[in-house]
């Protein structure tokens, strides 16, 4: 019969709605249908009672202009690369307009910025505790890459971590960097040796991220320079590229692209070769004993025994983690930095005087001496360009918190909620300087404006790496190394811009390098 075949159970059900049997086989739907619909109310429920919590906390502190209902500060946030500013510069107009604290919101996420030195003391500092790293928002496109990482770990797990790697990026490790650093720049003089006088252009910001990679990679895993020219533009670099390009369009952490599946199998690549590298590792330390160690991997290691932990998959996999944030957080940022000193350097013979002269005592006349790390400490004056490189460029221009109580002391006068996003704008705070566009090293040396500050404030002033107990672990690391690769590129070559314009800082990458590279000509120093 025709009827009989389109006969569906739900017409059954309805032929039948009333009977007991039917009520009970709907049962389990309607039970299911309703407590979604009530799990959803009381999540909206309690979303707009944060929301109005929230909102009513941060009622007498000013709003960032352009703000729209729900949307909050977003469309200005991404439209402004379009006039070349990022979402940090435009930050910065706010805090000019409108005063030392400015409320923000992001989608229903509402929170403040702040720049001024006193109120970066409490949140890296006294209140330290209570300001987690903002994982939701910032970080969360880095995730993958470095999960538990130190950068990206809080609580009790950060607290074990940064107490085993800790030593071994501090203490004998920097002996060794200044020899890594300068048999790395020496092989890049080699190869720059055959582009000076020659007319042609090179982009020196790509050369030194592939230098800061090979010295980071020998310092952290022995790695000989043509292996880490081998592995990492392989497999690390394009998974930091897609990360990057994740921080603006989230979108691409879903959507199952080409370029989705390629990240996904480069980084079980990546993990793969650090696994087999740890695993040959442990087991020669296992058969050969102790050694003198040869790298921080060897450390870590070390310091693992030492804590009577067993090598197990959860280790393995933390280890992995802590290896990727070293390589991460200490290649980019330093060739950040040294981009930016070249730049300033080779529109300032004075400062190029003195670095070139630092360099000689350092490392005697013809670059052949080995220099100490005691030497090194001594070139104060190539220092203070690299730290003058850092405030005014600002590489790191912002690092975002989450706050998890409320904070009754709070930030600039004001109470503050649990639940808020803490902008702090280092770049800003870099600011509060004499001149701040002008490049002036001096500010850096004994007896400068940066000693004249304040002794409550002073180290809040300067935060390229910002301070308290989740500064950055391989600060010492990286000004060594750049100190030795800045003054023995400087002292071997003259640096010419080969753009006339002026270099324009990147609208949407961090660390912040200039739009484009660094173009460079290359000139023997006779002299
Ligand atoms: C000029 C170079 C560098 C700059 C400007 C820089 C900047 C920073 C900043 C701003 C943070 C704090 C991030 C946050 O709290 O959200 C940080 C953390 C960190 N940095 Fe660096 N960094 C540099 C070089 C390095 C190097 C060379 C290494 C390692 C070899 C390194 C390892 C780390 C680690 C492990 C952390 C996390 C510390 C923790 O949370 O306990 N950094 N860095």
């Amino acid at each position: 019969m025709a009827g009989a075949d389109h006969w569906s159970p739900l017409a059954e059900l309805l032929a039948n709605a009333g009977s007991w049997e039917t009520l009970l086989r709907l049962a389990p739907v309607v039970l299911l249908g309703g407590g979604l619909v009530v799990y959803f109310i009381i999540r909206a429920s309690l979303f707009i009672l944060n929301y109005l919590r929230i909102k009513r906390a941060l009622a007498n502190i000013p709003s960032a202009p352009g703000s729209l209902p729900f949307l909050g500060n977003v469309i200005p946030m991404i439209t402004c690369v379009r006039r070349n500013i990022g979402a940090w510069d435009l930050m910065e107009e706010w805090l000019d307009s409108t005063g030392p604290i400015v409320k923000f919101s992001i989608l229903g996420t509402h929170g403040v910025v702040v720049r001024d030195p006193s109120a970066l003391k409490r949140v890296f500092q006294t209140g330290y505790k209570m300001y987690e790293k903002d994982l939701e928002i910032s970080y969360r496109p880095f995730l993958p890459i470095l999960g538990s990482g130190l950068v990206t770990a809080d609580g009790a797990l950060w607290q074990r971590q940064r107490m085993l790697m800790g030593p071994a990026l501090r203490v004998d490790v920097l002996d060794d960097i200044v020899c890594i650093a300068k048999k790395a720049v020496d092989r890049l003089c080699e190869k720059l040796s055959h582009h000076a006088g020659n007319g042609k252009p090179v982009n020196i910001e790509e050369e030194f991220r592939l230098l800061t990679l090979q010295v980071i990679g020998e310092a952290v895993l022995s790695m000989a320079p043509e292996e880490c020219d081998r592995v990492f533009p392989q497999l690390y670099l394009p998974v930091m590229s897609e990360a990057n390009h994740r921080v603006l369009r989230p979108y691409r952490m879903y959507l199952p692209t080409p370029e989705w599946f390629r990240f996904r199998t480069r980084m079980s690549k990546l993990n793969q070769y650090l696994i087999d590298l740890f695993r040959r590792r442990w087991e020669t330390r296992q058969m050969f004993g102790r050694q003198k160690p040869a790298d921080i991997l060897d450390r870590i290691m070390e310091a693992i025994e030492e804590s009577g932990a067993k090598w197990d998959t959860a280790l393995e996999t933390q280890l992995c983690y802590e290896i990727k944030t070293f390589l991460l957080a200490g290649h980019e940022t330093s060739a950040a930095m040294l981009t930016w000193s070249t730049y300033e350097l080779a529109i300032n013979d004075e400062a190029t005087r003195k670095v070139v002269a630092e360099a000689e005592v350092a490392f005697g006349a013809h670059s052949e001496m080995e220099a100490s790390r005691r030497n090194v400490d001594e070139m104060l004056y190539t220092l203070s360009v690299l730290k003058e490189a850092l405030r005014k460029y600002s590489v790191v221009p912002v690092v975002t918190r989450k706050l998890v109580a409320d904070d009754t002391v709070g930030l600039m006068g004001h109470a503050l909620p649990q639940g808020i996003m803490i902008a702090c704008h280092l770049q800003g705070t870099h600011r509060l300087y004499e001149a701040p566009e002008e490049f002036r090293p001096e500010r850096f040396m004994p007896g400068g404006e940066y000693d004249n500050f304040d002794d409550a404030i002073r180290a809040y002033m300067f935060v390229p790496f910002i301070q308290g107990p989740r500064n950055c672990l391989g600060q010492h690391l990286a000004l060594l190394e750049a100190r030795v690769v800045l003054s023995l590129l400087h002292k071997r070559f003259k640096f010419h811009l080969a753009d006339k314009e002026k270099a324009v800082r990147h609208p949407t990458v961090i660390p912040v390098g200039p739009v484009g590279g660094l173009n460079v000509l290359l000139e023997e120093r006779t002299a």
